[in-house]
C-alpha cells in the first residue's frame, strides 16, 4: 500500500509524504530562520523535531544541522545522512506512527501552516554556475545571436558549456526584480544606447544544489557525481538580451544576467525524484571517457511558465517544457565542473541552462518564443515581446506519479521599474 501521512494531503498537492522537500523558513516576521520540510499545507519545523530528540539515527542524533539558519551543514554530511533524515521523517509523518501523531503539544509546536510562514533562501550559496545544456536552446540562441550558418558551436557536443554566474544576486521566489540599466548594441556608427533594458527576459531553468563537494585538485568521478547532488530547485535566470548581446563577446554573460536570479524555496531531493528518473538522450559523438557514465539519467519533470501581465488578475501560460529535454546530465555537468581540479562546496548552485524543448510551444525564454521580438505573444489579448514593468513571471514544476505528485511549488518574481 502507498505510504500515507496522518496529515491530510490533497491528491493535487505538490508535497505528499513521498516528497518532503527541504526549505528554510521564519515562522513569523523577525523570528530566527530554521530548516523545515513541506507536507501538504504545512511545514514541519526540523529544529523542533531535532530538539525533541526524534532524529535518533546514528548520523544525525548528535548533529546540530537542524539548528542552523541554512541547510549547508546537512548538505556537507552527504548522502548517508540525507537518507537517514528522509527515513526518519517519512516514519514520523506516517499514518501508523504515533510519536508525533498522538503528541498534541509537539504537533502544535512543529507543524505550521505554510500560509503563515516566510520562506528564505534555503542555502548560503558560495558559487553559482550556469550551464547551457538544452540543444534546442543552444541552436535557437545561436541562430538568433550568431546567424543560421553554424548555430551550435563545435565544442557544444563535446562538453557541457557553462559560465560563472553571480551568487550575490540570487534571491528567493517572491522577490521583486529591478529592471537593469546598461549599454545596448549601437546602431551603425552611433555610440551604444544606455538606459533601462528594453529586452528583459526570463529563462526557464532548474538548478542542482551541491552536497559535500570535492577538495581542490581532486575531480569527482562522473559515476560518483550523483552523491554530490542533494536536490533540485526551479530557477529563473533573468536576462537582459540587449545588454547581453552587446557585452558577451568574447568573455560571455556578465551584467546582462547578474542583476537577479530567482530560485524556488523548496529543494526536492534526488531520492524523491528517483521514481521519475528516465534515460537521458543518446549522445553523438560519444563523450570523452571522463564524461561517459555507466547510467545516464534524466528526470521526467513537467515545467510551465506563466506571465501575469501588469495590472491584470490572471496569469497566462507562455510555455510548457520538461527537464528531460536536457542533453547533458546533471552528473556530467558536475564531473566536468571539477575535471580541472576546481572544488565545489556545499550549497554551490549549478543551473542546468534554459530548458527548451523541440517545439515552439516548449521554448524556455521570450528570446526564443518571440524570436528576439520579431513576433509577439498574446497573453489573452495583451501583446508581449519582452517583459514590461509590473509583469510577474511564475515557473512551476511537477512530476506526476500514480496517485501523488512530486512538486516544486512555484518560482516567481515581478519586474519593477529601473531606479534612475
Ligand atoms: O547563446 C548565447 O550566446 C547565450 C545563451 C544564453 O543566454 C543562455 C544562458 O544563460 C545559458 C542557458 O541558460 O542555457
Ligand atoms: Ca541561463
Ligand atoms: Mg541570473
Amino acid at each position: 500500500m502507498a505510504l500515507k501521512s496522518f496529515i491530510e494531503v490533497h491528491p493535487s498537492s505538490h508535497f505528499p509524504i513521498q516528497n518532503l522537500p527541504y526549505g528554510v523558513f521564519k515562522p513569523e516576521r523577525g523570528s530566527v530562520a530554521r530548516p523545515g520540510v513541506a507536507i501538504g499545507d504545512y511545514v514541519l519545523d526540523l529544529s523542533v523535531i531535532a530538539a525533541a530528540g526524534l532524529f535518533n539515527g546514528p548520523i544525525l542524533n548528535n548533529s546540530n544541522c537542524f539548528h542552523e539558519p541554512n541547510l549547508n551543514k546537512l548538505l556537507a554530511l552527504g548522502r548517508a545522512a540525507w537518507k537517514e533524515a528522509r527515513a526518519t521523517l517519512q516514519k514520523l509523518l506516517s499514518s501508523t506512527e504515533p510519536s508525533l501523531r498522538d503528541n498534541e503539544s509537539l504537533r502544535h509546536k512543529s507543524l505550521i501552516p505554510l500560509s503563515e510562514v516566510e520562506m528564505v533562501l534555503p542555502i548560503a550559496i558560495g558559487d553559482y554556475t550556469d550551464f547551457f545544456s538544452s540543444l534546442h536552446h543552444a541552436k535557437n540562441c545561436g541562430t538568433i545571436f550568431r546567424g543560421p550558418q553554424n548555430p551550435i558551436p563545435p565544442n557544444w557536443f563535446h562538453l557541457p558549456i557553462a559560465y560563472h554566474g553571480r551568487a550575490s544576486s540570487i534571491v528567493i521566489s517572491g522577490t521583486d526584480i529591478t529592471r537593469p540599466r546598461g549599454q545596448g548594441p549601437p546602431a551603425g556608427n552611433s555610440p551604444p544606447p544606455f538606459g533601462p533594458s528594453v529586452k528583459l527576459d526570463f529563462e526557464l531553468e532548474m538548478a542542482a544544489i551541491v552536497g559535500p563537494g570535492n577538495e581542490l585538485g581532486k575531480p569527482v568521478d562522473v559515476n560518483a557525481a550523483a552523491d554530490h547532488i542533494f536536490g533540485l530547485v526551479l530557477m529563473n535566470d533573468w536576462s537582459a538580451r540587449d545588454i547581453q548581446a552587446w557585452e558577451y563577446v568574447p568573455l560571455g554573460p556578465f551584467l546582462g544576467k547578474s542583476f537577479g536570479t530567482t530560485i524556488s524555496p523548496w529543494i526536492v531531493t534526488l531520492e524523491a525524484l528517483e521514481p521519475f528518473s528516465c534515460e537521458a538522450p543518446k549522445q553523438d559523438p560519444h563523450p570523452l571517457p571522463y564524461l561517459a557514465e555507466k547510467i545516464s539519467k534524466n528526470y521526467d519533470i513537467s515545467l510551465e511558465v506563466q506571465i501575469k501581465p501588469a495590472g491584470q488578475d490572471d496569469s497566462h501560460v507562455v510555455t510548457k517544457s520538461n527537464f528531460n529535454n536536457l542533453y547533458w546530465t546533471l552528473t556530467q555537468q558536475l564531473a566536468h565542473h571539477t575535471i580541472n581540479g576546481c572544488n565545489l562546496r556545499p550549497g554551490d548552485l549549478l543551473g542546468t541552462g534554459t530548458i527548451s524543448g523541440p517545439e515552439p510551444e516548449s521554448y524556455g525564454c521570450l528570446l526564443e518564443l518571440t524570436w528576439n521580438g520579431q513576433k509577439q505573444l498574446s497573453l489573452n489579448g495583451t501583446p508581449r515581446k519582452f517583459l514590461e514593468d509590473g509583469d510577474e513571471v511564475i515557473i512551476s514544476g511537477v512530476s506526476k506519479g500514480n496517485g501523488y505528485n512530486i512538486g516544486f511549488g512555484t518560482c516567481s518574481g515581478k519586474i519593477v521599474p529601473s531606479t534612475p
